[in-house]
């Protein structure tokens, strides 16, 4: 099979394959992504993935996952019984407004819950019929998708306010009433005005996991643990600039904050003040507050007005420089030249997804810092040669953490997700990566060990779960660690005798 997709030149033709070999062989298909995993992730996942959303319509052959539409509006409950399995332990759901960095793909979203649930199968070991992809169609604001004949959604445009709340509203209590308490649902490339309110609104009565917000955060924050051993610093000793303050940004600028408080004992409204914001009006300071959403509003500080992003440099002086606007090409020249100015080892982050929307690429960031960044992006880049040395960066992507993180709240029982439990994903992340990776400039492990990493990322999440209170599952496993590994799926065929 490996020799068949290798045939293929074109990412999105091995996507096709792949997803035939799913819905073929799922035993297969799972057999072959883990022993690939470096190899098959760029294909079933970032950044091949966001093309196939771009052009799902037409390459469209079977659903592969639930459509819930507004037209389903007071039978949602009868619809989640049309799905074949009844045990259900993850759901990642979307309503496509927000596509990683490519907008509003309206219905054709699917095909990302369908690739983070292969990746909560193939990484994090959950069994694949205990994994349900959800697309929420409530319309599409995107007038191509409107006007292509292969649209398979519906064509109007997006339900908003109260229409949109009380359809959310009638899934989730659905949710909960067909598979229990302890279902996770993980909430995947909402816009922003939704994704916040989403996630205080059910946060409290559901087990909900808002991957853009807080896979994200957890991920940065483990590699900026690793970078430091590089660098050399605490965090409270670094300054932060983030270009896009949206889920990701103020996601990540949070638990970095937070992760300062806990280290120093500082107030959080304190740590928050090493952080810095830019949108797209510019440097977020307090002169622009009565105008800035909510969710921007802790990151406005005592500043002059500063319009773009190089001057924002300039004056702040960044030692970490993180892309999570979702806009590609960002991090000019000018803009890592002057990281590296007054840098030894700048640290840059270029998180937007897919390659396109990529703040710059690998190649940019190591020329143009002579070799001395520190770098890593959300898509993955080739190793990079320059001046006779190869360079391997990381790749910043959430699917380090989701995996591993859902496997510990499954195994624990969690009914909540804590911020703590993200900090020790991020943790356990981070001492995952070797000091041979270290001499590589590496501040991520690779991807090919990823089933042991996110047996131990369950197992201190689970760890946290029981330590706060939040774990059903009794009594605790005495190795978390062994318990995980003991739980995950394995691609095995049977032996018939
Ligand atoms: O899907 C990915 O590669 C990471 C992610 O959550 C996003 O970009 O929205
Ligand atoms: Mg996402």
């Amino acid at each position: 099979m490996m020799n068949n997709l290798r045939q293929y030149e074109v990412p999105l033709q091995r996507y096709i394959a792949m997803m035939d070999i799913q819905e073929m062989n799922e035993r297969l298909y799972y057999k072959l992504l883990m022993d690939n995993v470096e190899e098959l992730l760029p294909i079933v996942y970032t950044p091949t993935v966001g093309e196939a959303c771009q052009k799902y319509g037409s390459i469209f052959r079977r659903p592969q996952g639930l459509f819930i539409s507004l037209k389903e509006k007071g039978k949602i409950n009868e619809v989640l019984k049309n799905w074949p399995e009844r045990k259900i332990q993850v759901i990642v759901v979307t309503d496509g407004e927000r596509i990683l960095g490519l907008g509003d793909l309206g219905c054709q979203g699917m095909g990302i819950p369908v690739g983070k649930l292969s990746l909560y199968t193939a990484l994090g070991g959950i069994r694949p019929s205990a994994c349900l992809p959800i697309t929420i169609d409530v319309g599409t604001n995107n007038e191509d998708l409107l006007n292509d004949e292969f649209y398979i959604g519906l064509r109007q445009r997006r339900a908003r306010g109260q229409e949109y709340a009380e359809l959310f509203d009638e899934f989730m209590y659905a949710v909960k009433q067909n598979y229990g308490e302890k279902v996770l649902i993980q909430f995947e490339d909402f816009a922003n005005h939704n994704a916040f309110d989403l996630l205080a609104k059910y946060g409290t009565s559901h087990l909900v996991f808002n991957d853009d917000i807080q896979g994200t955060a957890s991920v940065v924050l483990a590699g900026l643990m690793a970078a430091l051993q590089l660098v050399g610093g605490t965090l409270s000793e670094h300054t932060f600039l983030f270009l896009g303050a949206g889920e990701a940004g103020t996601g990540i600028a949070e638990l970095i904050a937070l992760e300062m408080s806990k280290q120093t004992g500082i107030p959080l409204e304190e740590t928050r003040k090493k952080i810095w914001m830019l949108d797209s009006k510019g440097l977020i300071v307090n002169s622009r507050m009565e105008s800035l959403q909510h969710f921007k509003r802790p990151w406005a500080h005592d500043h002059e007005p500063v319009k773009d992003l190089v001057n924002a440099v300039k004056s702040i002086k960044p030692t970490v420089l993180i892309g999570s606007s979702g806009a590609g090409r960002t991090f000019t020249k000018e803009v890592v030249q002057a990281m590296a100015t007054f840098n030894e080892k700048p640290i840059i982050f270029a998180l937007s997804n897919p390659t396109s929307q990529s703040e710059c690429t690998a190649e940019e960031a190591y020329t143009w810092s002579e070799g001395r960044a520190i770098f890593a992006s959300g898509s993955p880049f080739a190793p990079v040669e320059y001046n006779g040395k190869i360079y391997a960066s990381g790749q910043a992507n959430n699917a380090y953490i989701f995996p591993g993180f859902g496997l510990g709240l499954i195994i624990s029982g969690a009914i909540r997700v804590h911020d703590d439990m993200l900090l020790a994903a991020s943790e356990a992340l981070a001492e995952q990566v070797s000091q041979e990776n270290f001499e590589k400039g590496l501040i991520y492990p690779p991807f090919t060990n990823i089933r042991k990493i996110s047996a131990n990322i369950a197992a201190k999440v689970a760890a946290k779960a029981y330590e706060l209170g939040l774990a059903t599952r009794l009594p605790e496993p005495a190795n978390l660690v062994a318990y995980a590994e003991s739980c995950m799926y394995s691609p095995a065929y049977r032996s018939y005798r």
